[in-house]
């Protein structure tokens, strides 16, 4: 008998539950192992009543540690107490799995360690990409690659908010009240909208990818905050869709990566996915160009993932865990290769920033009345430190409010 105790009974959490249930007697015909939820643990006791298994609740985490489980499902999010627990799981020889990538990404190669001493598992699929089977298939059936490229949604929550931007012209406050109420969104959005969420997890990715650490804080990182109609309207009249791409490549040695919103093609393989949907397109040197698509959010997409990790230990229960490289990667921010970029000035001074904007050698001017006291510029530059330089002297030129830019990579 496998005996699981469960942190967190919230979006997740349930799911998890829900999937346990479902489950239990395919379970044991498939592999031969029975297995139980021994307790659940969540802050407040009385919100949750109403839910199967509230007779294994407990708001105490002592009940847990004192409980004889093998498998502990962390799902409350966060860095503290989560990362506390785990560890103290981890010194009493208890698997862990857990879709909390704040503290993978924080704290990952820390807990590995701890796991490979104890002599016991802590498996993390659903901290990237949600339902999507992403990270053992990486690590595993692509072993064989060294990676050149990853190009990904991997945040539901903003693609959903673009997404109903786009097509339902819903604005964003409207967008992401919807993708909270629907469990998209983290406890606090603000790591979802501002980019920090996908950024945390495409230094997971990319930290398997490459072998080398990359810090998710070294990345850099733009949200959707900033995105208005005028973005959408004018990424529409490209034939893009404006999505939050994490991008990481290795070149040189060095590793760029960002996270950022950027149009694409909007008959690309990325510029196709909606809604809560993330797509994850890896670069490999044998393998070539390999896609990962599905659910990145939800309860019962997430709640899969995490059923495969405890499956997985109770099937492979002695298979070596792999590691993270603590050599830290050097990450590069500005993006080095060629791309045209949206460059939207907002002026009283059109006529000298047309000048300025005609230098370049491929240009597209859109001035109507949606774009009033705006200058629009599709303009291509060798690497992000020129489009830099451009910005600034833009911004020097009396009577610029303000200049915004958004990479625009077209096929993806
Ligand atoms: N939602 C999603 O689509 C996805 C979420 N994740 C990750 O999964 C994890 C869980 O997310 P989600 O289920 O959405 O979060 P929720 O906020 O819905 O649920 C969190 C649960 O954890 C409990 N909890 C939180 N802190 C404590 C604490 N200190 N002590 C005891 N219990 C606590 C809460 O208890 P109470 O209800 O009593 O407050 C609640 O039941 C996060 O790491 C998130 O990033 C990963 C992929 C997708
Ligand atoms: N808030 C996250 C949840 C899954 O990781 C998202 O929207 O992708």
């Amino acid at each position: 008998m496998i005996s699981i105790a469960i942190l967190g009974h919230g979006v997740v959490g349930s799911g998890v539950v829900e999937i346990i249930n479902n489950n239990i007697n395919k379970l044991n015909e498939k592999i031969g192992e029975e297995i139980k939820i021994a307790k659940i643990l969540v802050r407040d006791v009385k919100k949750h009543l109403n839910k199967v298994n509230s007779n294994l609740l407990t708001d105490n985490i002592e009940d847990i540690f004192s409980e004889n489980v093998d498998i502990v499902v962390e799902v409350m999010g966060g860095i503290d107490p989560a990362y506390d627990y785990i560890k103290k799981f981890l010194n009493l020889k208890k698997h862990i799995v857990t879709a909390n990538k704040d503290l993978i990404a924080k704290h990952g190669d820390e807990l590995l360690d701890m796991a490979k001493e104890n002599g016991v598992r802590l498996h993390f699929e659903a901290s990237v990409g949600g339902g999507i089977p992403i990270l053992r298939p990486l690590s595993e059936c692509l072993s064989g690659n060294n990676f050149n490229s990853i190009n990904a949604i991997l945040n539901g929550t903003t693609n959903f908010i673009l997404s109903r931007m786009d097509k339902d012209n819903m604005d964003y406050e409207e967008a992401l009240k919807y993708a909270q109420e629907l469990g998209f969104a983290e406890a606090n959005p603000e790591s979802d909208v501002m980019g920090y969420d996908s950024a945390r997890k495409l230094s997971i990715l990319s930290t398997i990818a490459y072998n080398e650490k990359v810090n998710w804080e070294k990345i850099h990182i733009q949200g959707i905050t900033d995105i208005d109609k005028n973005d959408i309207e004018f990424a529409k009249k490209i034939g893009c869709r404006i999505k939050l791409l994490g991008i990481s490549k290795k070149e040189n040695g060095n590793i760029y990566a960002s996270v950022r919103p950027v149009m694409v093609n909007k008959d690309s393989s990325i510029g196709k996915i909606e809604d809560e949907f993330n797509g994850i397109v890896l670069d490999g040197d044998a393998v070539g160009n390999v896609m990962f698509y599905g659910k990145g959010a939800g309860k019962l997409p997430t709640a899969s993932a995490v059923f495969g990790d405890i499956v997985d230990i109770i099937q492979n229960n002695r298979q070596k865990l792999a590691c993270f490289n603590k050599k830290e990667a050097l990450i590069q921010k500005n993006y080095q290769n060629k791309c045209k970029w949206m460059v939207r000035v907002k002026t009283e001074n059109k006529h000298e920033i047309m000048k300025e904007l005609a230098d370049f050698e491929k240009f597209y001017l859109d001035i109507n009345k949606e774009f009033k006291n705006e200058v629009i510029a599709l303009i291509e530059v060798e690497n992000e430190e020129i489009l830099n330089e451009k910005i600034n002297k833009l911004k020097k030129i009396p009577n610029v409010y303000d200049v915004k830019s958004i990479m625009v990579l077209g096929d993806n």
